[in-house]
C-alpha cells in the first residue's frame, strides 16, 4: 500500500451533467476566477457554448452509458489517457507546466464510471494526477423529468461529490426544495450548490481534495461525509421506499409523499456502515474481492476509512463499480473517532446483502444505525 507522499500529483476533476445542464456555463465562469486561471480544461465534445479560455484540450472519447447488463467500464480509455499525457508537454513553456489543475468536461450522455476508472487505474495517469472531485450539474428546470427517464443522469448524480443545481433562477423555491430532497436521497453525501448563469463558488466545488498538495493530513472525513447518511431528513422517506413494502406505504402515506417506484433512482439505494472493532486486513480483502466479483457492476461508488487490525492509521478505500483506487494507508487518524466507516451507493443491492456477507466473512457486525 502507498503512503501519502509530500508532493502530490496534479488534481484532476470530472465535470459531468446531462445534456444542456449548464456544464460549459459553469466552467466559463470558473476559469475567469483568479484561482482557476491555471486550470486546463479537457473537453469531450464541442458544446453549444464555447469555452472562453486559453488552456483547452479536446478528447475524442466516446463514453456513452452502458445499456442492458453489459459493462463497458473495462474498455480501454486510451484517448483520455493520451490527452492527459500529451498536455504535459503541449501546455508547457521552457519546461514549465502552465497549468496546475485539470477539469474534464464529459459529454452529457457520458457514463462517469469508465472515466473514473481511467483516472484511478491508468499507470501513466496516476503517476502524475490524482482524482479530486466528481462534480455533476443538474438543470433545475428539467431535472425531475430527466431523472425519471434517463438512467445515465441518475448515475451522474449518484457518483458525484458535488452537485451544482443550475438554472435555479427559473424555478420557485418549493420546486427547488423538492428537487434538492430527491438528490439528497439519491446521494446523501454530495454537497449541493446553487448556480445562476454559472456563478458558483469555485473552491467549494473543486476542492474535495483527499490528498491535497498543501495538506499534510488529508481531509478524509470531509471527503467521506459519512454523517450525511445519518439523521438525513430524507432517510425515512428512502427507507420506506426501499423496503418496497406497499403495505408500509399505505400506513405512512399521510406523512411521506409516495414516490413513483418505477423511477430510476428508486433502484439506487445508498447507505453507510460503521464498525467499532478493528478488522482483519486479509478477511476484509477477501470480503471486498467477493463483493466486487459478484456485485461489482452494481456498486456505483464505495468510499471508506477502515480501521485495520495492527495498523497505526486508517486505510482509505475508494472504488467505482469493481475498479478500486489503490488503498492508501494514512500515517494517523484525523480525529479520535477510529471507527471504520464505509459508504455505498449501489444499483439494486440491498443493505442486508452487503451487511450479511461482511459479518460472515470478517466476523464483524455493523453498528446499528438509523441510516438507509
Ligand atoms: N437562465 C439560466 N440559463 C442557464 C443557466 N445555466 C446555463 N444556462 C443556459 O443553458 C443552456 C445550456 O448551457 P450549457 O452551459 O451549454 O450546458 P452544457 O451542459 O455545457 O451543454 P452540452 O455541452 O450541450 O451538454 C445555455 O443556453 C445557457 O445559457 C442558468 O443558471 N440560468
Amino acid at each position: 500500500m502507498d503512503t501519502v507522499k509530500k508532493s502530490s500529483p496534479i488534481p484532476v476533476s470530472l465535470l459531468t451533467g446531462f445534456l444542456g445542464s449548464g456544464k460549459t456555463t459553469v466552467l466559463n465562469h470558473l476559469v475567469q476566477q483568479p484561482l482557476f486561471r491555471r486550470t486546463l480544461v479537457v473537453i469531450n465534445e464541442f458544446g453549444a457554448i464555447s469555452l472562453d479560455h486559453l488552456l483547452v484540450a479536446h478528447s475524442n472519447e466516446t463514453l456513452v452509458m452502458e445499456v442492458g447488463d453489459g459493462c463497458i467500464c473495462c474498455a480501454m480509455r486510451g484517448d483520455l489517457a493520451k490527452v492527459l499525457k500529451d498536455i504535459t508537454w503541449r501546455f508547457s513553456r521552457n519546461g514549465v507546466r502552465n497549468y496546475d489543475r485539470v477539469i474534464i468536461e464529459a459529454t452529457g450522455l457520458a457514463d462517469p464510471a469508465p472515466i473514473l476508472h481511467t483516472l484511478m487505474t491508468d499507470k501513466n495517469i496516476t503517476a502524475h494526477y490524482r482524482l479530486d472531485a466528481v462534480v455533476t450539474t443538474v438543470d433545475c428546470i428539467h431535472a425531475m423529468d430527466t431523472l425519471d427517464h434517463h438512467p445515465e443522469a441518475v448515475k451522474q448524480a449518484a457518483v458525484a461529490d458535488r452537485i451544482i443545481l443550475t438554472k435555479s433562477d427559473l424555478i420557485d423555491e418549493q420546486q427547488r426544495r423538492t428537487l434538492q430532497q430527491r438528490l439528497a436521497i439519491l446521494n446523501p453525501a454530495a454537497t449541493q450548490l446553487l448556480a445562476v448563469n454559472g456563478q458558483v463558488d469555485g473552491p467549494s466545488v473543486f476542492s474535495a481534495n483527499l490528498f491535497s498538495i498543501d495538506q499534510k493530513t488529508p481531509d478524509v472525513v470531509r471527503w467521506l461525509n459519512a454523517e450525511a447518511y445519518a439523521g438525513n431528513p430524507s432517510s425515512r422517506y428512502k427507507s420506506v421506499r426501499h423496503d418496497a413494502a406497499q403495505t408500509l406505504y399505505s400506513s405512512k402515506r399521510s406523512i411521506v409523499k409516495q414516490p413513483d417506484i418505477n423511477r430510476h433512482d428508486d433502484h439506487i439505494p445508498s447507505y453507510c456502515f460503521t464498525f467499532d472493532e478493528p478488522i482483519d486486513p486479509e478477511l476484509f480483502e477477501g470480503w471486498l474481492d467477493l463483493l466486487m466479483t459478484v456485485k461489482g457492476a452494481d456498486i456505483l461508488r464505495i468510499k471508506g476509512i477502515v480501521n485495520m487490525r495492527n495498523r497505526t492509521g486508517p486505510v482509505v478505500i475508494h472504488g467505482v463499480q469493481h475498479i478500486f483506487h489503490p488503498p492508501v494507508e494514512l500515517t494517523g487518524w484525523p480525529s479520535d473517532d477510529r471507527r471504520t466507516r464505509i459508504v455505498f451507493i449501489t444499483r439494486n443491492v440491498p443493505r442486508s446483502g452487503i451487511e450479511d456477507t461482511f459479518s460472515a466473512l470478517t466476523g464483524c457486525a455493523a453498528l446499528p444505525t438509523n441510516t438507509h
